[in-house]
């Protein structure tokens, strides 16, 4: 039997940078143009294959509360957190016009650096991208910055247009495997073979 392997994804970011957008572009291929910000935190399951591998990923999905997203980081990155052993990943989501929502991002990077001792693979992604006229700065500095400086991985994205959404977890799922594999144009992934909701108890 093929083993399935698990990803725990928690996406993080300021409020309305379009984080719940993303993930329900990913899953269930919809989008909303009215805002209805996440009020209780939300388990998303996605199955996807990639290179013959399959993957269950797990995406958790925050609201802006005071309490969140620390003690929500500190409990995802507890080892005992559903008695899974499996690869962690964070997305952090800013807006390509909000440079408050960058800055968010930064500090939320160094929140979770501050509460592990291992590093966890952390994606910095600038939602909106449909925007680009909007932008606050040109796309070269924000990648330069964010993957040299911060050694985080760095992406653009529209979940209005569904562009590079795919993408997004392509990449994450890339490197969430053995990195020194080699990987081949002939990846292919199939996301929201699930479209399976649920909440957190
Ligand atoms: N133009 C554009 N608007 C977007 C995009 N993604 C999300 N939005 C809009 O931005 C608003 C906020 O999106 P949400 O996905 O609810 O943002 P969020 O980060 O989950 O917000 P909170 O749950 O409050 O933290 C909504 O009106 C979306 O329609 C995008 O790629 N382009
Ligand atoms: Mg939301």
């Amino acid at each position: 039997m093929t083993m399935v392997q698990t990803v725990q994804v928690a996406v993080l970011g300021a409020p309305g940078v379009g984080k719940t957008s993303i993930i329900r572009q990913f899953v269930a291929q919809e989008f909303r143009e009215e805002y209805t910000p996440t009020e209780s935190r939300q388990l998303y399951r996605a199955s996807a294959v990639l290179s013959e591998r399959m993957y269950e990923l797990l995406i958790l999905d925050l609201p802006n509360l005071p309490r969140y997203p620390v003690s929500a980081v500190q409990e995802w990155l507890d080892p005992r957190f559903r008695g899974l052993r499996n690869s962690r990943v964070f997305i952090l989501v800013f807006d390509i016009c909000s440079p408050e929502s960058f800055h968010h991002v930064k500090q939320l990077r160094q929140q979770i650096l501050d509460s592990t001792s291992k590093p966890p693979l952390i994606v910095v992604v600038g939602n909106k991208r449909d925007q680009q006229k909007h932008r606050f700065v040109p796309r070269h500095v924000l990648s330069l910055l964010v993957k040299k400086s911060w050694k985080c991985g760095y992406l653009e994205c529209s979940a209005r247009n569904n562009w590079h959404i795919l993408l997004l977890f392509k990449e994450l799922l890339i490197s969430t495997t053995t990195r020194s594999r080699s990987h081949t144009s002939s990846i292919c992934l199939q996301g929201a073979l699930h479209r399976e909701r649920c909440s957190i108890m």
